[in-house]
């Protein structure tokens, strides 16, 4: 509550509004029985103007709770949907800080579901507070003390009727509170499934999987409909439980005072209104508990945001100048462990690399050769061992001097819905058509681009789906080095390209971005073969180092992968 509190200092002006609006709102609701009574009476003693100037009365307050709940409403949604908005942007801001490390602890669809319906359990709670929690403590104390001075012989029959309220509402809501609990957990596991499914569609459909995937959607969704249903059953059994024992309230009440009406016929104008009160009071105990229900439901949201706000992120980056780094790169007795994992996946690395250097790394499926290229742009810190770029440890640069400095251009490319300028300036924010013209004649992606309508203009749909694969492998190429960048790491990002694409591509970076160090991580020998030098990696260790003629004379894993790669091309 402390914390919901903290997000609402913003919205103040729109807290006291609401809250006011809520107190109006529930003196309106107190004084209606009462008026009511009144009007009542009058009717017995026949007094016309008394009526008359009490029915206009009646009308009054009806209006004035009219307006004072539109007031309500606009203000607490508004300070709601800001709170949320607030706690959005402010999730949203932390995770962009997250290291890999970070999102693979949390998985991505869990933060989804985090930034999604915790959110919306936030707004709705705060909604609910705004409306009710000054609202059910006037109603409650309120109507029990006018339903007393009312009719005070009947005072027992409130002290039972609230005692069976208050025992049926305890048990009933705390068990609901520990149902919507693991509710949230079955809305996690559907939501990974659905978009492990919808991001492999592909998949699902060649190795036709459908049948398989949708038992297992089914299976989870059943359980939570499990739940669902449970929820729903206390509801339903709960509600008619509280109406019935307000109508058996009530019709004590009326049984008791029946007996009184003959002799004073005021009794029948207030038992009219005690019965409102009675009412008024079984509301604000219910409304409570759904408030409270509500309440222990955002506690598990506020927990889980909560959960993002506090994570430190496990890689940060030291606040000192921006500096322009040269092209090199050193590994120096270099160990790497993924976290979580025993073995290291990389082991005592050893190589430097001078400035404009073209540097391959070849290696069996697994050998560590990705793992190495993420610590030159310190995706993730060795457990070992230093990483230099420029002659700086990499630990001890800025941020923004790194990525400047080292551009790294993926295999599985990953391209954003928008536009293709859109896409190409997150590597050059303010990159030209000039800029994207030259970029793309290097990847061999104008080709394509400038055969689009629009040009560079042109529309990336939502995962880039109007684009083939060797298209968007050029894309992420051109985007990769429009920065014209010191170090370009390329992790096996042609493999999708076919022969006479790739050799352009090689030969183009080698003419007009001769300065740049480049590492190219290849399965392919024939895409390194050029390379000044080779990394033969094998089991996390580098086993060799040469050109492609030294290690075909002299290093066995080297001349296997030759021999391997070499007779399939032959067959
Ligand atoms: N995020 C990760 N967490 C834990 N282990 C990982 C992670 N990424 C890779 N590994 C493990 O590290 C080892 C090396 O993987 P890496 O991707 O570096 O190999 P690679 O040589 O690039 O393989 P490939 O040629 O298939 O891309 C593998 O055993 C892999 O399972």
């Amino acid at each position: 509550m402390k914390t919901l509190g903290h997000y609402l200092k913003k919205y103040k002006s729109d807290v006291i509004w609401s809250t006011v609006a809520v107190v109006i709102i529930s003196f309106a609701t107190l004084w209606q029985p009462h008026l009511l009574q009144d009007m009542l009476n009058a009717i017995i003693k026949r007094d016309s103007s008394t009526v008359t100037k009490l029915g206009i009365e009646l009308v009054a307050l009806a209006i004035l709770g009219i307006i004072a709940g539109i007031v309500n409403t606009i203000y607490s949604a508004r300070a709601a949907q800001g709170v949320a908005a607030d706690m959005r942007e402010k999730a949203y801001r932390q995770i962009q800080t997250f290291s890999f490390q970070d999102i693979e602890k949390f998985s991505a669809s869990n933060l989804v579901v985090r930034l999604t319906n915790d959110i919306n359990q936030m707004q709705m709670v705060v909604m609910s507070v705004l409306q009710q929690l000054t609202r059910v403590p006037i109603l409650f104390i309120g109507s029990f003390i006018l339903a007393i001075i009312t009719l005070p012989k009947l005072w027992w029959v409130i002290i039972l009727m609230m005692i069976l309220i208050f025992v049926i509402s305890y048990f009933s809501f705390s068990k609901m509170g520990q149902y919507f609990e693991k509710m949230q957990t079955m809305l996690d596991r559907n939501n990974t499934l659905a978009r492990e499914n919808l991001m492999g569609i592909r998949v699902v459909k060649s190795f036709v999987q459908e049948q398989n995937q949708i038992e297992q959607f089914s299976e989870a969704s059943d359980k939570m409909t499990k739940v669902t249903i449970i929820i729903g059953n206390l509801f339903s059994i709960l509600m008619p439980a509280f109406f019935l024992i307000g109508d058996l309230a009530m019709a004590g009440s009326i049984m008791l005072v029946g007996s009184m009406v003959t002799s004073d016929p005021g009794a029948l104008a207030a038992i009219t209104a005690f019965v409102s009160y009675l009412y008024q009071i079984l509301f604000a105990i219910v409304n409570g508990g759904f408030m409270l229900t509500g309440a222990s439901r955002a506690f598990v949201s506020l927990r889980r945001l909560q959960e993002i706000y506090d994570t430190k992120p496990s890689l940060t980056f030291p606040d000192v100048p921006e500096e322009k780094l040269s092209g090199s790169i050193e590994f120096d007795h270099v160990t790497f462990t993924y976290p979580g994992d025993d073995a290291p996946t990389l082991q005592d690395i050893n190589f430097s690399v001078k400035p404009g250097e073209m540097i391959g790394i070849v290696g069996a499926t697994g050998s560590g050769k990705s793992s190495l290229a993420q610590l030159i742009p310190r995706l993730f810190d060795p457990e070992t061992g230093t990483v230099k770029v420029g002659g700086e440890n990499v630990k001890d640069v800025n941020e923004h001097s790194l990525r400047r400095a080292v551009s790294y251009v993926l295999q599985r490319s990953t391209l954003f819905s928008g536009t293709i300028a859109h896409n190409l300036r997150q590597g050059k924010a303010d990159a030209t058509v000039n800029d994207m013209r030259w970029a793309a004649h290097i990847a061999q992606s104008a080709e394509f681009i400038e055969r689009l309508d629009h040009q560079y203009d042109a529309p990336i749909e939502e995962r880039s789906a109007n684009f083939s694969g060797g298209q968007k492998q050029r894309l992420s190429i051109t985007r990769g080095i429009i920065s014209k960048p010191d170090i370009l790491i390329m992790d096996d990002s042609t493999s999708a390209l076919d022969a006479k694409s790739e050799k352009l591509v090689q030969e183009a970076l080698a003419r007009d971005l001769g300065q740049t160090t480049t590492v190219i991580i290849a399965e392919k020998i024939a895409s390194i073969i050029k390379a000044d030098r080779i990394l033969v990696l094998d089991e996390g260790k580098i086993v060799g180092s040469g050109t492609h003629h030294e290690l075909v004379k002299n290093n066995a894993v080297y001349q296997e992968i030759y021999r391997t790669q070499k007779a399939l091309e032959e067959v």
